[in-house]
């Protein structure tokens, strides 16, 4: 496969702690408009990967090529600039502000300069519009003007997304969004990734295996901070080495 058929790609995506190595050398093609989970045991290098991906972290070494262009070592906050949004493990909203409030200011923070674009009456209902827009996409639709900590979890796990949609991304990259959920709420999560699946580049991680089966095209297999196989779902799905090493006997204790 050529490198234009990625709209994300690492190669050799390397991170060092010290002595530990937390991924070695992990090359992943994330295809446009795809699902694409990252799966593995505890302690794989998953959460480091993304963090990655996303610039919370700087690479040891390896390449993060986002439509050709190396962005390793890139901040945060540039590279949600670029169209490469992240949500977290733990809910990251404010909870005593409005949904609204909560989307305007993600919609807010993917501009370069909020005290410029204060100043324009244009821009700000732009921006409301964008926040008005990710509350429905992420499903709040009629929730605008609820205050953010009075919702339900799962509610304000889909705020979180909304969140992220705020920030006008085109790859979105979900770190464990069914954590903590019930089945009812995870159910409906599963709905909304399926639905945003169609429209963004998904890059989700996540240990709710009935879950990612529903939701992911692809499948990148991770253990012990490498790459052990990246394919279609079902190519991951009847891989002995997959079987062996995660999906096999122990997998209802991931
Ligand atoms: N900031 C850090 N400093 C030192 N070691 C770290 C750091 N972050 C992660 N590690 C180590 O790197 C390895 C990979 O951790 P990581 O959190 O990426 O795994 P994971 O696959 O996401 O695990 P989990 O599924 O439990 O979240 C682990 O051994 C972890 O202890």
């Amino acid at each position: 496969m050529s490198q234009s058929d990625f709209i994300l790609e690492t190669k050799e995506l390397t991170k060092v702690f010290g002595g530990l190595v937390a991924n070695s050398a992990v090359s992943i093609g994330f295809k446009e408009r795809e699902a694409h989970a990252i799966i593995g045991p505890n302690g794989a290098g998953k959460s480091t990967f993304v963090n990655l991906l996303t610039g919370h972290l700087p690479p040891s070494g390896g390449q993060i090529l986002f439509k050709g262009a190396n962005i390793a070592g890139l901040a945060a906050h540039k590279v949600t600039r670029l169209g490469i949004g992240r949500s977290y493990q733990k809910t990251n909203i404010f909870p005593s502000f409005s949904c609204f409030e909560n989307c305007r200011l993600a919609a807010q923070s993917r501009l370069a300069s909020s005290m410029k674009f204060f100043r324009s009456a244009s821009s700000y209902k732009a921006v409301s519009e964008q926040a008005e827009h990710a509350l429905e996409a992420a499903g709040l639709t009629g929730r605008s003007g609820r205050v953010a900590g009075t919702m339900s979890y799962g509610e304000q796990r889909q705020l979180e997304i909304a969140m992220v949609l705020a920030t006008a991304p085109q790859v979105l990259v979900l770190d464990e969004p069914l954590a903590g959920m019930g089945k009812e709420e995870s159910e409906h999560m599963v709905g909304l990734l399926r639905d945003l699946a169609r429209r963004y580049t998904l890059i989700l991680v996540e240990h709710d295996m009935d879950a990612v089966f529903a939701i992911a095209q692809t499948l990148s297999v991770m253990v012990n901070g490498t790459l052990l196989e990246s394919g279609p779902l079902d190519q991951i799905r009847s891989s002995k080495a997959v079987q062996d090493a995660y999906l096999g006997d122990g997998a209802e204790a991931y």
